[in-house]
């Protein structure tokens, strides 16, 4: 990321991470392996309503997998910038390596490598809504030493997947939905894995490692290793929370769509990560999305005559594809939000 410190990186004063950090109690840790399920549901529809976050643990992801991907993940960064950039992404290649991504239009400290969990994946050719054709995203990777990191890879996305139709059946549920309710959404799923490097920062209180955001996607699944970083906006009082590294358990979070097909009753809320100038952090999100063909708007069982739609529907696809090129670079203009569809009153 250069030595000099760009200022692309410089948050506004308002968005720099505070001195104090505020660690977390309450965020709930959810044990998948006890039941009843409704039990269970019920738990995890209390922690989407109150944080839009929770931690689970005991979730049948084997702790093997995770520790490959993770090692496969420290040493492909370590690798001199230029094999890096071999699997650079462009803006025809958009899946690989890349370390210009902007949260916002403030560039953040980070380096990325991402990875779809189909491959191919099927995606709108163009952002232009007129435009019906389709093209397909491949996933890059390394001709060095190729079979470590892509099996890693391949087979922690597998596990993983697996483990976010488990969240999705429980959140059908707590919704009081039929538990299979999602599950047609994701057969041909753009969802996408990505591996995070923040490297120590020499101005960790102007920069960020992700500007502040909300996933756009359905839901998020995220390992963190044990340095800390991340912040979730508390909704009860819009305080900035650490979110303390719990061994083995991974991080959920509600996206934009489970905000859109619940007409909100749950919410994505917004987070950020801290970097430090000493040590080094590694992450790892699933990022849960549907088929590009899904037209994401309020379920019809969520909506009734108290409680009519709050979105027009929109085209995931379209929405992807348009975020996914824009956050490549810096632009003059906002970003494409869900509020954006909002019906207004
Ligand atoms: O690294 C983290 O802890 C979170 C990253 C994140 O929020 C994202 O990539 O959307
Ligand atoms: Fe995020």
């Amino acid at each position: 990321m250069g030595t000099e410190f760009d200022p692309a990186f410089i948050q506004a004063p308002e968005h720099r991470p505070k001195p104090t950090i505020l660690e977390a109690q309450g965020i709930p840790l959810i044990d998948l392996s006890t039941g009843p399920i409704d039990d269970l549901a019920k738990e995890i529809g209390d922690a989407c309503r109150k944080w839009g976050f929770f931690q689970v643990i005991n979730h049948g992801v084997s702790p093997e997998s995770r520790r490959k991907i993770e090692s496969a993940a420290r040493e492909f960064f370590a690798w001199p910038q230029e094999e890096k950039m071999r699997v650079k992404r462009d803006e025809v290649r958009v899946l690989g390596y890349y370390d210009t991504e902007h949260t916002k239009n403030v560039r953040d400290w980070k380096e990325v490598f991402d990875f779809v969990v189909e491959d191919p994946t099927i995606v709108p050719a163009s952002v232009d809504a007129d435009d019906q054709r389709v093209t397909t995203w491949h996933n890059q990777w390394p001709d060095q030493n190729p079979h470590v990191l892509r099996e890693a890879c391949e087979e922690y996305g597998r596990e993983v997947e697996k483990l976010s139709i488990k969240l999705m059946e429980l959140i059908a549920i707590s919704l009081g939905l039929q538990a299979n309710r999602f599950n047609d959404f994701f057969k041909d799923q753009t969802s996408f894995i990505r591996l995070n490097h923040y490297p120590p920062c020499p101005n960790p209180h102007l920069a960020l490692g992700v500007g502040r955001h909300k996933d756009a996607g359905a839901l998020t699944i995220l390992a963190q290793d044990d340095v800390g970083g991340l912040e979730v906006k508390r909704k009860s009082d819009g305080e900035w929370i650490r979110v303390k590294p719990t061994p083995h358990a991974f991080i959920i979070n509600v996206g934009d769509i489970i905000q859109v097909w619940s007409n909100e009753r749950y919410e994505s809320v917004e987070h950020r990560v801290m970097v430090n100038s000493e040590r080094e952090r590694f992450s790892i999100p699933f990022f849960l999305n549907p088929a590009h063909y899904t037209m994401v708007k309020p379920l019809e069982e969520m909506t009734d005559d108290q409680n009519p739609p709050k979105y027009k529907a929109y085209n995931w696809g379209k929405f992807f594809t348009t975020r996914k090129g824009s956050n490549f670079r810096k632009l003059d203009v906002e970003n494409i939000q869900i509020y954006h569809f909002k019906v207004s009153k």
